[in-house]
């Protein structure tokens, strides 16, 4: 890999499936922070003046190399994050729906044109990229997050830093180069890689730099609430994608295994760590007991390994301070009465940082998994007997990224649309991100949505309104 301009000092990486250093690449500082932005800002200055058509040619171009080198990216993916080869390639594949949305919303930026009650008038709002923008991207997606939201940026007519988590800086790496394979001029799109101790300081620098217009983020609450506060000295536009901790709900005239299929995929892909993931399952009592047998069934049959290793089906979490917490909420449901069903420790024979995937039923809101974002591969199953239980249960809580539930009863599916506090609802459904659909929490969840329609480019847009007042000729 080439030196980094800037940097003297270096981030070392480790394979979360052995615990090993595997990789290193330069761990930038705040002293590198201005001259990244001066060189974003120097790009900006054309790259909004390219025509929007130029912008999704430069966006196709880089999704196709990006498909070219798919399984070398996703093979990265393993090696940073942990998880399985077949979820890291599924991984780049949702990350292209993003270019490929994104490749399409360049050439629709609208503004509009009105005729105001003063009949000489004439106003109109056009649309203009924003200027610089900052990323601050996590680890437990990270080829899919950057996409969604580089490509958004670029899409607009913005330059974008990307500051990726220390955990997987190489990824980003890879498609940075693509994209400058892909012809986007440079300064474009700049990455500033950075270990744990340089993250705070880096970040805040970041966000409080004068040229910085815009930041995204995508981790934890207590990190966003950081965020929030670098930025609101500026007064910089913010996207904020937070933690969850969202109730999947089961009741008692559901498809359970549509249930079952579903949750198998908001539990245990990713070894848990995502945000949309279900962090409190609610069972209604009369499919209680048939449903935990399914589901305890169906988990025996995970095979727990080395991502790169054939037959892993789940990989390892992405830090060691993830198995600390799991540890933390095994043990707390233990001490308050739960049943631990299947798991609730360290695999043996694995190095790594690895935790079997585990089923706690009885569970409690006293529960420490109740309150927090686990995480990790711990499912909680909680018992309710009617819908307004279930709902009370589901918005008992700060966040509101999504909530899910399953029932055939079509008038309460319509009642839990309204009823349910998230951001995003799966009816029947189990993850339903995609790049057509705005994504995005309400609550301590965040605010501002990435993907979708007119949404998610306008984050990255400011609107002008302009007023004409027509001094002869006005017809009404
Ligand atoms: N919403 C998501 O997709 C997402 C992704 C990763 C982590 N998380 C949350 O984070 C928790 C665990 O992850 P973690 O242990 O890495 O948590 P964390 O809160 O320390 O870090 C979350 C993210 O923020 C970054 N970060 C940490 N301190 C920062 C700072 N001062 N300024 C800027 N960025 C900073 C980290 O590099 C990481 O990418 C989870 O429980 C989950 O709630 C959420
Ligand atoms: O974990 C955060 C994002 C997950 C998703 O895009 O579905």
């Amino acid at each position: 890999m080439t030196e980094y301009p800037f940097s003297k000092h270096e981030l070392t990486e480790a394979d979360p499936g052995t615990g090993q250093p595997f990789a290193s690449c330069p761990a930038t500082s705040v002293l590198d922070v201005d001259d990244c932005v001066q060189s974003s800002q120097r790009a900006f200055q054309a790259y909004r003046y390219t025509n929007p058509r130029e912008r999704a040619k430069w966006l196709l171009a880089w999704h196709n190399l990006i498909i070219g080198a798919k399984e070398d990216i996703a093979k990265i993916v393993v090696y940073e994050t942990g998880k399985p080869m077949a979820e890291a390639l599924l991984e780049v594949d949702y990350g292209l729906s993003f270019v490929w949305w994104f490749i399409g919303e360049a050439e629709r930026i609208r503004g509009s044109t009105a005729i105001p009650a003063v009949s000489n008038r004439r106003t109109f709002v056009i649309k203009q990229p924003i200027g610089v923008c900052v990323a601050l991207v996590p680890w437990n997606f990270p080829v899919a997050m950057i996409l969604r939201k580089v490509t958004a940026a670029l899409a607009a007519g913005c330059t974008m830093i990307v500051k990726p988590s220390p955990e997987t800086p190489l990824s980003v790496l890879a498609l940075a180069d693509l994209a400058h394979r892909a012809g986007f001029p440079s300064g474009v799109l700049n990455v500033l890689t950075t270990d744990m101790a340089n993250t705070p300081a880096l970040s805040e620098s970041l966000c409080k730099h004068p040229l910085v217009r815009k930041v995204t983020f995508t981790g934890s609450t207590t990190v966003g609430r950081l965020i929030a506060r670098h930025c609101s000295e500026g007064l910089k536009k913010l996207t904020l994608e937070l933690g969850g901790n969202c109730p999947f709900i089961v009741f008692d005239d559901a498809d359970l295994q549509a249930a079952l299929d579903a949750l198998k995929i908001l539990k245990w892909r990713t070894c848990g760590q995502a945000c949309t993931h279900a962090n409190r399952v609610f069972v209604q009592r009369g499919v209680f007991s048939k449903f935990e047998k399914m589901l305890v069934e169906a988990t025996k049959q995970i095979r727990v390994g080395h991502g790169s290793a054939a037959g892993t089906t789940m990989g390892a979490l992405t830090t060691p301070r993830a198995v600390d917490k799991l540890m933390l909420h095994v043990t707390d449901a233990e001490n308050n009465g739960a049943r631990v069903l299947l798991g609730g420790k360290q695999p043996e024979g694995l190095q790594g940082f690895f935790f079997e995937p585990t089923i706690l039923s009885d569970m409690t809101p006293k529960m420490l998994s109740y309150r927090e974002e686990i995480f990790g591969p711990l499912l909680a199953l909680y018992a309710f007997d009617t819908e307004e239980e279930a709902v009370r249960l589901a918005n008992d809580t700060s966040m509101g990224l999504a909530s899910y539930f399953f029932t055939k009863d079509v008038d309460r599916t319509w009642r839990l649309l309204e009823d349910l506090d998230a951001g995003m609802i799966g009816m029947n459904s189990g993850n339903s991100s995609c790049a057509e659909s705005p994504f995005g929490g309400i609550k301590e969840s965040g605010y501002g949505k990435e993907a979708g329609k007119d949404v998610a480019i306008e984050e990255y847009l400011i609107a002008k309104t302009g007023t004409l007042t027509l001094h002869s000729g006005a017809k009404i």
